[in-house]
């Protein structure tokens, strides 16, 4: 079945398009990278998909609801982490995750037992009860992750989910994204990782001005091809929306 459907998806702020004409399929049980240089259109697209935004035209729907007519409905049923968020400052982690569990209606002894389980899983059972705003940014980064799985969802949409987690604590968080992936869950993933989108994703969306300009399955790219080189002979990062060429005066 068909998680996720974006079909002729536009979207400007005043003159610049942000998405020029998307259209996309995404399988239940894919785990869907959208790569792309910085200004491609990868958050517009994940803000539209989640409710955040409404697109000029177009359409989209996830588990078969539009985000732009049931907004709240889709967030009822995915995951977030998105771009550069962190829990509230006046919360503890142990607190963000009972007002997580509130919001998504799920018993206190499953509060209980996920907020164990995910901190044993990122190791910040000893940060459960200090204030988020005395966390570091990577301790803030695994509160956000476990948040977005926390109740479990079918489609998990995630931006950047490594940034600022040391090598270890990536591992672990790569591991369980494959285990939640093999489960049969959905699991959207931004990034501007090559390395990142090439080992975790079963298929990768390269987009650039807006668009799609490239779908592969890295695991069936020839042996003397790589998902960069895909990158960049699709991509040209000097000149993307915003980046100009180095000059030299
Ligand atoms: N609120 C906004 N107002 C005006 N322009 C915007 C706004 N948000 C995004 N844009 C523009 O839309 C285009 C797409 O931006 P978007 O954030 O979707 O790209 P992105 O691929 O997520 O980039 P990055 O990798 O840098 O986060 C860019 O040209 C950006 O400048």
């Amino acid at each position: 079945m068909t998680a996720i459907e974006i079909e002729s998806l536009r979207k400007s702020y005043g003159d610049v398009t942000a998405i020029a004409d998307l259209s996309l399929n995404i399988d239940d049980g894919e785990f869907y990278g959208l790569l792309g240089p910085n200004g491609a259109g990868k958050t517009t697209t994940m803000e539209i998909l989640t409710g955040q935004l409404s697109p000029d035209s177009g359409q989209a729907a996830v588990l078969g609801v539009d985000p732009a007519t049931q907004p709240t409905a889709v967030r009822e049923r995915a995951g977030i982490l998105p771009e550069k968020e962190s829990p509230p400052s006046f919360m503890t982690p142990r607190e963000y995750f009972d007002f997580v569990g509130a919001i998504r209606d799920m018993p206190d002894d499953a509060v209980t037992a996920q907020t164990e389980s995910w901190a044993d899983r990122l190791g910040f059972t000893e940060k459960l009860d200090t204030l988020s705003s005395d966390l570091s940014r990577g301790q803030q980064q695994k509160v956000m992750i476990a948040g977005a799985f926390f109740h479990e969802p079918a489609v998990v949409f995630i931006d950047e989910p490594l940034a600022n987690l040391d090598p270890i604590v990536q591992e672990r968080v790569k591991r369980f994204l494959r285990s939640y992936r093999d489960a049969g869950n959905t699991i959207v993933v931004t990034t501007h990782d090559v390395d990142v989108a090439a080992e975790l994703c079963s298929r990768v969306g390269i987009m650039y001005g807006g668009d799609l300009v490239a779908d592969v399955r890295p695991a069936e790219l020839d042996a003397d091809v790589t998902l960069l080189d895909v990158f960049l002979d699709n991509v040209d990062a000097t000149v993307d929306q915003g980046a100009k060429p180095l000059t030299h005066e």
